[in-house]
């Protein structure tokens, strides 16, 4: 039987719409994300993925948020030798993504010559039937997909390249041993309510799917918003975890995207939660190389924007606050 490719307009899996990227809820109205199905880790040990430079590359949008994860992390812990980047176009086309020479992108994949995104899932796996997301961690020596899923892409990345790394890099730990029970506590109420939440939000096509989600995730951000509101630099405190990694890259796309183009509407960022946008801003602009230089707001509105249907982008981009904005 022919897989059911998100962009076959013939092909219907049970209980999914067939144009699956501008409509992305089940037939009940609610949005369930899929698992991811490369699950693999980079390290020494490893049979198969060792730590090695020039080896890796991740494939990422501008405009995807778990995309924007792994940059952060290869940022963060300076892994440029290890993990290229290779970026596809901001829009979702119809087969997916896809490069193009314009912005980030390029014309085509400059290692394969490939043009889509799903290209590499198929040479991957030629019975892929799943989506074909980003970031997708690629390993050039098997030619194969290593991992495709971000909470354990920023893993692999806070760890398995430590032995190669300056020790100054090495050092940083975003998931440190004595805060693994906080962070993961956090990690789950963040990652339903809020990263997947304005998804949940966003996508729903019935009213109740809309309410189910859009409350809970004002909620959580209100308890952000308490959590920081003991002046703390970073979520869990004085330390910038994970927690921050994975928060940061939904925050930044809030009041440029979701609060408009996901009806995630009940307050901005900026106007409604000062604490939350002291932490936005401190990140945003006291860390330039690792957050402001792997934000870009311009095409990921785009992408946004043109991901929804019937929706273009009207302007003006709506910018990010200045600094003393803040304080
Ligand atoms: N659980 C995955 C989710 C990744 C994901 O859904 N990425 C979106 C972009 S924001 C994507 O590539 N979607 C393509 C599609 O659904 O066809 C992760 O965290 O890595």
């Amino acid at each position: 039987m022919a897989p059911a490719y998100p962009d076959d307009k013939t092909a219907k899996g049970p209980g999914v719409d067939a144009d699956q990227r501008t409509h992305q809820a089940d037939n009940d109205g609610r949005f369930r994300r899929q698992a991811s199905a490369f699950r693999d880790t980079i390290s020494a040990d490893h049979p198969k993925f060792k730590p090695e430079k020039g080896r890796y590359v991740v494939y990422v949008a501008a405009t995807c948020p778990w995309a924007h994860r792994a940059l952060l992390m290869r940022k963060l812990k300076g892994l440029e030798e290890f993990v290229d980047v290779v970026w596809l176009h901001w829009a979702l086309g119809e087969k997916g993504w896809y490069f193009k020479d314009e912005d980030n992108s390029v014309a085509k994949d400059p290692y394969y010559g490939y043009t889509l995104l799903r290209e590499f899932y198929f040479k991957a796996d030629q019975g892929y039937e799943k989506r074909f997301t980003v970031p997708m961690l690629w390993d050039r020596k098997h030619e194969t997909i290593v991992n495709n899923e971000s909470s354990e892409i920023i893993r692999i990345f806070n760890t398995a390249f430590n032995n190669q790394l300056p020790p100054a890099k090495a050092a940083i730990d975003v998931y440190p041993e004595e805060l693994r029970g906080e962070i993961d506590e956090v990690n789950g109420w963040v990652y339903d309510k809020i990263n997947n939440g304005v998804y949940k939000t966003g996508f729903a096509t019935s009213q109740e799917a809309y309410d189910e989600n859009v409350y809970p995730l004002f909620e959580s951000l209100e308890r952000l918003e308490k959590l920081l509101s003991d002046g703390r630099e970073f979520v869990m405190g004085s330390k910038l975890t994970e927690v921050d990694i994975r928060l940061y890259p939904t925050i930044i796309r809030f009041d440029a995207a979701y609060f408009t183009l996901f009806r995630c509407n009940i307050k901005m960022i900026r106007y409604g939660y000062p604490n939350l946008h002291k932490w936005l801003l401190h990140l945003y602009y006291d860390f330039p190389e690792i957050f402001k230089e792997t934000t870009f707001l311009e095409q990921l509105k785009k992408g946004y924007a043109s991901s929804r249907a019937g929706i273009t982008p009207a302007g003006p981009i709506p910018l990010i606050l200045e600094r003393h904005a803040a304080l």
